[in-house]
């Protein structure tokens, strides 16, 4: 199989350069529309699909992204493995604006998002016990580290709901709970990952101290956009670094996140839902074909 890689764009990040024979081409889903065309060329012989997650010109708030559509637009155009970019919240003084991190757990807060391609009528349960990708996770961060950038691994994601920012009270709290860095998109886009057995690694940019920092302000828009701006050619050169970590011939997974489905779906075969089962063919048609 090929390895072919998705990159999701987040916040002030709508496109990337630097694709050979690029074009946005219109992906489908049974699961909606995603947010945005889809980007798709070549990175030194690596197929690339980039999509904006808030969509060009940012019109998805994080609650109504549509995640579902987007993770599974990027599986039937090939991908094989997600790269999320995303800005996020330093929980922690040592994780300062401007730094990567490569996330590797979370903690869900959100609350309005669809949490599964699963339901009644064929209900599965994966693991989310590492819910990224130790490969792809330790790919990204040797590209940021050939970049020259400076790079935290094994972190901790609070994904919270928004639209709005932490409380004070809140952000201590996160705090004192072990989160690392806070986002609002994290989470939803990593399970439904699992779910669609697609590698899945989170680099995320630290924007800004969030609310509880002593001597920095409450975080802002315009703060977030304009660290993320200074550092967008940071975030290029690690994507660009991609291509030469992975290899073209996909193997399988190490870790299990291309057979995820292989023990999880319980509905027994004659009480499955046939309108859910088709909507399902990218995302679990290796193992519902199997049957
Ligand atoms: C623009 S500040 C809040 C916004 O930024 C983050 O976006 P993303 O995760 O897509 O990079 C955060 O999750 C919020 O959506
Ligand atoms: N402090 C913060 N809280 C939530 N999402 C963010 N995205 C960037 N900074 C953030």
């Amino acid at each position: 199989m090929q390895t072919m890689l998705g990159v999701i764009g987040g916040s002030g990040v709508y496109q990337i350069d630097g694709l050979e024979g690029a074009s946005w081409v219109k992906a489908r889903s049974p699961w909606g529309r995603p947010s945005d065309e889809v980007l798709v060329g070549r990175l030194n012989d690596l197929p690339i699909a980039f999509l904006p997650r808030h969509g060009r010109g940012h019109v998805h708030d994080p609650a109504t992204v549509p995640y579902r559509a987007n993770i599974d637009a990027l599986k039937r155009l090939g991908c094989t493995d997600i790269v999320a970019v995303s800005a996020v919240g330093s929980l922690r003084e040592d994780f300062a604006p401007g730094d990567f991190v490569i996330v590797d757990q979370y903690i869900d807060r959100s609350h309005h998002r669809p949490m599964s391609f699963f339901g009644h009528g064929c209900v599965a349960h994966v693991s989310l016990a590492d819910p990224t990708c130790p490969r792809l996770g330790a790919a990204c961060a040797a590209a940021a580290r050939i970049e020259g950038l400076t790079v935290h691994t094994g972190a901790t994601y609070l994904s919270m709901e928004g639209p709005q920012f932490s409380t004070r009270a809140e952000s201590r709290m996160y705090r004192s709970w072990g989160a690392d860095v806070i986002g609002m998109t994290g989470m939803s886009e990593a399970r439904l990952a699992r779910e669609a057995e697609l590698c899945y690694a989170s680099v995320a940019m630290v924007t800004d101290y969030d609310c509880w920092h002593e001597t920095h302000g409450a975080v802002d828009v315009a703060q977030v956009i304009a660290v993320v701006r200074a550092n967008a050619d940071s975030a290029r050169g690690l994507v660009a670094q991609l291509p030469g970590l992975l290899d073209l011939d996909r193997s399988p997974c190490p870790h299990g996140c291309d057979r995820a489905l292989d023990h999880a779906i319980i509905t027994a075969p004659d009480k499955r839902d046939a309108a859910l089962l088709d909507r399902l063919d990218a995302v679990a048609g290796r193992v519902l074909q199997a049957l």
